[in-house]
């Protein structure tokens, strides 16, 4: 094995200047408001407004001010920031525990200068050509009919990426095939698919980088049964797509040498939806909308390369994920799209920033002394309001909000519209203003309250104030501005990685939970024999009593 080369500087950001005077910054602002903020700065909505090419930012409802601004960024300074986006830019192995650059942003370039751009270039060629035969009906299955179903079957990085922007991009959607996605290992998820579906017009996408992941190559068997039990085995290459790294073992599979794509290793599972893992993105769409979500990311990448750090949206949203993080103690950051198409971009994020930044050692595999990345969660909005908005409201926890909103719908109802941008806005004031007990005491005394029951409710239905968030938007959600969105995100996972001195490509810490479903596995059909953990040997006995047979392999 090579030896473990690391390009990126190891700075432990609490032993700089400027983490110490954050700790100080925390304290003073810790006792002001935001309002406060508001009434020192007639400018601060403008001053506090980021602008790229499709996306803009306002984050003047969070506790900052240019000196905070200023520490911060002098913290990106002193870990060397600059230096490590450089490094990505230039291919240099950042992944160095697994020895591999992260490329993704050569998926997402017109250049053909590199390797890897012209390969990305003749996959998107080979994309291109299957979307064509696919869209103008050419492509027909065993019995000559055309495919009208596409069942896209895969998991992680090679679901959620795809399945989300397939589906924030339901305007696009074209009239002549249906994608649907496959993703858990229960069979459920793919007999639920199945049931309305013939198989004479489905034709099957299996995306798995690794060509080993048990819910994929389990539900892709299943498929291959359902397909050939009303067909020949030969039909598999009129029915089967595969995209993978391991071209040889899509070939073992059964799949047509035509009817594989690849994937590299240069790209980590969680950006693989610009590759050929966007197949069914651009099939729901259009081969030309895939291009666009690409150009759109492509701008991101140019504006996260190229712009000062004091104007750099990703470098901006990432200090200050770590300023809640590590200096007001947050643990959770709420993401609420206010578009109901974008409702999977929470989950997209989940894996994007957990998988990336949920790590405990620094890249020097020294315990970190400080915290990585929060608990992301959330979901469309308005309905979270009817839920869960609560706890962000009146809960004992400050957790940031991103807000993201189209500004502009794809439906003509534009009035009603305006409700989920008002929602969205009213949201984000209610967050920052909350109520005083005063000010509702009062409401109730004049609504007839006796002074005991005013002061005792008031306490319930004051709203604390103060709590951040930021205002996301986009002019329409369009493919470019969902490709800059999603690769905004991407380069503030990385941003915040450096900071926190860790390694955001690699993933080990899902590998032993997989060992060991195996190991359960077996042992569920042997009568739990060989299982060494107490607790689980005791919950096999009691899912496997003696007089219930053992699951057929
Ligand atoms: O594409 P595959 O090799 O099937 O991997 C699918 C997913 O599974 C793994 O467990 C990783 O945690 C993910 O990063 C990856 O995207």
């Amino acid at each position: 094995m090579p030896a473990l080369i690391d390009p990126i500087s190891h700075i432990n950001p609490t032993h700089t200047a400027a983490w110490n005077r954050l700790i100080d910054q925390a304290a003073r602002a810790q006792q002001l408001s935001i309002a406060d903020y508001f009434s020192h700065d007639e400018q601060r909505y403008q001053n506090f407004n980021f602008s790229t090419s499709h996306v803009q930012a306002n984050l003047s409802r969070h506790f900052i001010n240019e000196s905070i601004l200023a520490d911060l960024l002098a913290l990106a300074e002193d870990c060397e920031l600059a230096a490590a986006i450089n490094s990505l830019e230039q291919g240099l192995p950042v992944n160095f525990t697994e020895h591999r650059p992260a490329l993704h942003c050569q998926l997402r370039t017109s250049s053909t200068q590199t390797k890897e751009e012209q390969l990305a270039a003749d996959c998107r060629s080979k994309m291109q050509r299957i979307c064509q035969q696919l869209h103008s009906q050419q492509w027909t299955g065993f019995s000559g009919q055309p495919i009208t179903d596409i069942v896209s079957i895969g998991i992680g990085g090679s679901d959620l990426g795809p399945r989300m922007a397939a589906e924030a991009l339901t305007p696009y959607h074209n009239s002549k095939v249906r994608v649907h996605f496959v993703t858990n290992i229960d069979p459920c998820d793919l007999e639920h698919t199945l049931a309305p579906l013939k198989p004479d017009n489905t034709l099957f996408i299996v995306i798995s980088k690794s060509w080993g992941t048990l819910e994929t190559l389990t539900n892709a068997k299943a498929a291959k049964r359902w397909l050939t039990d009303r067909s020949q085995q030969s039909d598999i290459s009129k029915h089967f797509i595969a995209i993978s790294a391991r071209t040889d073992l899509c070939e073992d599979f059964g799949i047509d040498e035509d009817n594989i794509l690849p994937m590299w290793d240069w790209v980590g599972g969680r950006f693989s939806l610009w590759s050929a893992a966007g197949l069914p993105i651009a099939l729901a769409t259009s081969y030309a909308t895939f291009e666009a979500l690409l150009a759109g990311a492509h701008d991101m990448d140019q504006h996260f390369f190229n712009t000062p750090h004091r104007h750099n949206l990703p470098v901006i949203l990432a200090l200050l994920e770590i300023w809640y993080v590590n200096f007001w103690g947050c643990s959770n950051v709420a993401v609420l799209p206010y578009d109901h198409t974008l409702r999977l971009l929470p989950n997209h994020l989940q894996q994007l920033t957990m998988e990336s930044n949920g790590k405990s050692v620094d890249r020097q595999g020294r315990p970190l002394n400080y915290a990585s990345a929060p608990v992301l969660w959330g979901s469309a909005g308005t309905i979270g309001q009817h839920s869960f908005h609560q706890l962000l409201h009146q809960g004992t926890q400050l957790i940031p909000v991103d807000f993201i909103v189209p500004l502009n719908s794809h439906s003509s109802n534009q009035a009603q519209h305006q409700h989920m941008v008002a929602n969205c806005l009213a949201q984000a004031q209610t967050l920052m203003d909350g109520q005083s007990s005063e000010q509702v005491k009062k409401q109730l005394l004049e609504a007839g309250y006796s002074e005991h029951d005013a002061a005792l409710l008031a306490q319930h239905k004051a709203m604390p104030a103060n709590r951040p968030s930021s205002i996301i938007s986009v002019d329409k959600l369009t493919p470019e501005t969902l490709g800059a969105l999603v690769a905004l995100y991407e380069h503030k996972t990385y941003a915040a990685s450096i900071i926190w001195n860790i390694n955001a490509f690699d993933q080990w810490g899902v590998e032993l939970g997989k060992t060991a479903s195996t190991t359960i596995y077996t042992a569920l059909q042997n009568a739990c024999a060989g299982l060494e953990n107490p607790a689980t040997q005791a919950a096999c006995q009691a899912l496997t009593p003696p007089n219930i047979k053992p699951p057929t392999p």
